[in-house]
């Protein structure tokens, strides 16, 4: 069994079937997604909560980054996919016709695998997004990117430096900029599409760390392959499998008692 960890003990359960809106920041309704004829989400309903760590675990193409890449409509850029049901952020389905994408994926940030920082400036990775909305004033970027990189725990790191290259970071400082580029626009929501995998242990536990600091801030959604990355940073935890959501839990009851034999199959390394 995979061992969790104190922090995420001591986390309150939430009725996770029963979440008052003021606990909720999205929700998830009957989503399925085809990619041409190939089916990969089924009937997908769950309700992610605010100020909360959510995990999607699961085996390999089970559909963990294609339910991630709904919930800011990056699936949208991929021409054969086709998206029914809805996802509701503050009541609106994102999904409807008259949805700003733009504006929908700067409250609903993401980060990738692989730290894609631009050819910039620290500085102007940062403020990237503040340029993009027209703001100019020095005086309010530098409040930004202050703000930005402490809340991404890079600041001390940095500071004496921030017109050196971007690429001038280590993988991990990299991955911690993006984050701190993502944040810089105050989004609700933060999706972190397995934000470890290309780094280090080390780095890897300063973005654990950080993760855990984020959701004062923002609502957290992490893909991670890894369980025990799950069980450390999450509050709850949805298990996929094929396509389908099989159980989803507060993190503690998922890894230590699972209700659904294939979740517990998974957990205790019967396969994935
Ligand atoms: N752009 C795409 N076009 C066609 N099929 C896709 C596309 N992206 C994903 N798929 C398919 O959808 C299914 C789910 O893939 P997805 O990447 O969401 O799984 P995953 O659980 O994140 O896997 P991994 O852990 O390997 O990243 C797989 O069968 C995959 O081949």
């Amino acid at each position: 069994m995979i061992s969790v960890t104190p922090t995420t003990q001591e986390a309150t359960q939430l009725d996770l079937e029963n979440l008052s809106a003021d606990q909720t920041a999205l929700t998830i309704n009957n989503l399925n997604l085809h990619y041409g004829e190939a089916q990969a989400l089924y009937d997908i309903s769950m309700a992610i909560p605010k100020n909360r760590v959510t995990a999607f675990i699961g085996p390999s193409g089970c559909g963990k980054s294609t339910l991630l890449r709904c919930i800011n409509r990056m699936n949208d850029l991929v021409e054969i996919c086709k998206v029914s049901g809805e996802i509701r952020l503050h009541d609106k389905n994102i999904y409807d016709k008259d949805v700003d994408v733009a504006a929908l994926r700067r409250n609903i940030g993401m980060v990738f695998q692989r730290p894609n920082p631009f050819p910039k400036s620290i500085y102007e990775n940062v403020v990237y997004g503040m340029r993009l909305q027209g703001v100019n004033d020095r005086r309010t970027l530098d409040e930004v990117v202050e703000r930005s990189l402490k809340g991404a725990a890079l600041w001390d790191e940095v500071k004496d430096r921030l017109s050196a290259s971007a690429f001038s970071l280590s993988g991990g400082q990299q991955q911690r900029l993006v984050i701190a580029r993502a944040i810089a626009i105050e989004p609700e929501v933060l999706l972190l599409d397995e934000p470890t995998s290309a780094l280090d242990p080390i780095s890897t536990l300063t973005i654990e760390e950080l993760i855990t600091e984020l959701k004062e801030k923002y609502t957290v959604v992490i893909v991670t392959h890894n369980m025990q990355q799950a069980a450390r940073v999450s509050d709850q935890t949805a298990f996929l499998y094929m396509g389908k959501l099989i159980e989803y839990a507060d993190t503690n009851t998922l890894f230590t008692t699972p209700s659904n034999k294939q979740t517990e199959d998974y957990i205790t390394g019967r396969y994935g």
